[in-house]
């Protein structure tokens, strides 16, 4: 676990503030008891309802009575005859004292000539500017493959035990099941476990299902990501072919082989592009085209101030998607949040340049396989150190479907509706639909079924072109927004599909005169 070997590191080079960031209180805890004891030093924690107590580790000493007011803690420590490690459980709040701040920055200072480290350990990050530079950041990841299979085996040994339940897993289910539960905190998938077996008495290949059900709800919670089990196929996304032979060109590229060949692990891709043209449901293809589960991450909702800080909403998803991987994690809009980083004067413009910031270091220094789709569509305003290279693989730019594209979207949606596309003149009524969007199209196909049914007929062609005549394309009134798009992205950006950009855009208000 190379985040255990940095605390190792750091412990050992004497760092005098280390801040923690997890949810998982009682799981570092255990790892910090033995970390103190294989550096042969105390072990120390702080909470505000009881002090400062000695709670082992190699040795033993007392700490006065009265040392639950920051202050008086971390005097005490200071006072500490031995080397130790001391934690202080959930500190954050008192950072907001000048006086504990103060109080902590002499300590640190302090420290540095003993062999005691201490432990800020929270679930939430909040470091004062005064002591940005004396402590150190770990965010402690989610419980790794190996942290589950021990749990299992656990759970597993106490119900063979007791005799309540039965357990019926192959090696292979096993794995599956833990794969499963990956992204869970160990006290979750404890539970998960834990309900899975009081359903029907027994830990078997169903209950994979049952825990990645849990793991959804759990990762819905956060309010942050959203869990889609593979299921969209390539076959359902029409035209684009330039993206779909890059994307089949990497289609083993995440395996042990590819690494062998000296191959990179694949990165990510930016979907740039017009509305409505495929970028959401490209990015459900590629989970399901991969076999990988997908994460949506909404840009929307990390700045929103709903659900915590904005820096600690993302660093708290891409630990989320670090302990899934491999994975898909689709950045859903990300121009929401990053637009205008440059340039924007407003007031919450720095929170906006870090959160950027971290989402930069993380695209580019990533190791864990997750493989990151970003969207957007008001692409203009996107910082130009996003498109630089390193960051992501390729930057595809979607169109307007051309004329052969269109027919296939309208053959996928016929299909999906279960319509046989032979039976329709396809050519005719891509011929029809110039300027319209794939979301338009199918919107076409749907409003045709609607006419025909309330007619009490079966679908025709003539429904589905009044469905058309009726439809006023949005490429219609954002003309010059397009236009401006497909200026951008020449040159900085690759066609999703071969051939450039479809015909003219259709001109308001020609109704019907397409
Ligand atoms: N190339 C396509 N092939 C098949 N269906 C398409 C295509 N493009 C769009 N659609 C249909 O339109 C729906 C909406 O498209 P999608 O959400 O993927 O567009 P988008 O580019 O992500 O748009 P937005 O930026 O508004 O989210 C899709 O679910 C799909 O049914």
């Amino acid at each position: 676990m190379p985040w255990l070997e940095d605390l190792d590191i750091l412990i050992r080079a004497r760092y005098p503030l280390l801040y923690l960031v997890s949810w998982e209180e009682h799981r570092v805890d255990t790892i910090l008891g033995e970390l103190a004891r294989s550096h042969s030093k105390a072990l120390y924690h702080w909470s505000i309802t009881r002090g400062l107590r000695n709670v082992g580790g190699t040795r033993s000493a007392t700490v006065p009575e009265e040392t639950r007011n920051p202050i008086d803690a971390l005097a005490a420590i200071e006072k500490l005859t031995e080397p130790a490690l001391v934690v202080l459980k959930d500190f954050h709040p008192y950072l907001e004292d000048k006086g504990v701040v103060r109080a902590l920055r002499e300590l640190a200072h302090f420290l540095k000539s003993t062999f005691t480290t201490v432990l800020i350990l929270s679930p939430a990050l909040s470091i004062p500017i005064e002591l940005e530079k004396e402590v150190s950041v770990i965010d402690v990841p989610l419980p790794s493959y190996n942290d589950l299979l021990s749990l299992l085996k656990e759970i597993v040994a106490v119900v063979r035990k007791g005799n309540k339940a039965t357990v019926e897993l192959s090696r292979e289910h096993a794995d599956q099941l833990i794969k499963a539960a990956l992204g869970l905190t160990l006290s979750e998938a404890e539970n998960a476990f834990a309900k899975a077996i009081a359903h029907d008495g027994k830990l078997c290949a169903d209950d994979i299902k049952r825990i990645q059900d849990e793991k959804r709800q759990v990762i819905r919670k956060s309010g942050l990501l959203e869990y889609y089990p593979p299921e969209e196929s390539l076959g359902n996304v029409g035209g684009l072919q330039n993206l779909k032979a890059w994307l089949g060109q990497r289609n083993t590229a995440f395996g042990e082989r590819a690494r062998q060949f000296g191959l990179p692990e694949p990165r990510g891709l930016l979907l740039l592009g017009v509305q409505g043209c495929g970028k959401s449901l490209t990015a459900k293809a590629v989970s399901a085209h991969w076999s990988l589960p997908l994460l949506r991450l909404d840009m929307g909702r990390i700045f929103s101030g709903l659900v915590g800080s904005s820096e600690e909403n993302l660093r708290k998803a891409i630990r989320v998607a670090e302990s899934v991987a491999p994975v898909v994690l689709w950045v859903d809009e990300i121009e929401k949040g990053l637009s205008g980083v440059a340039s924007s004067g407003a007031t919450d413009s720095g929170v906006t340049a870090r959160v950027f910031g971290t989402l930069l270091t993380w695209l580019q220094e990533k190791t864990a396989p997750v493989f990151v789709v970003a969207t957007a569509n008001r692409i203009e305003g996107l910082p130009p150190e996003l498109l630089r290279k390193g960051r992501f693989d390729e930057i595809f730019f979607i169109d307007l479907p051309e004329r052969a594209e269109r027919g296939e979207i309208f053959r996928i949606h016929l299909q999906r509706r279960k319509r046989d596309p032979k039976t329709y003149d396809l050519e005719g009524l891509a011929g029809m639909t110039e300027g319209f969007s794939g979301a338009e199209i199918e919107q076409a196909v749907i409003a045709g079924l609607y006419e025909a049914f309330a007619e009490g007929v079966e679908l025709g062609q003539q429904h589905l072109a009044r469905a058309i005549q009726e439809t006023f394309p949005l490429s219609v009134t954002l003309r010059d927004e397009i236009s401006r798009s497909r200026e951008w992205a020449k040159g900085r950006t690759r066609p999703a599909s071969p051939g450039g950009p479809p015909e003219g855009l259709p001109k308001p208000p020609a109704r019907g005169g397409r």
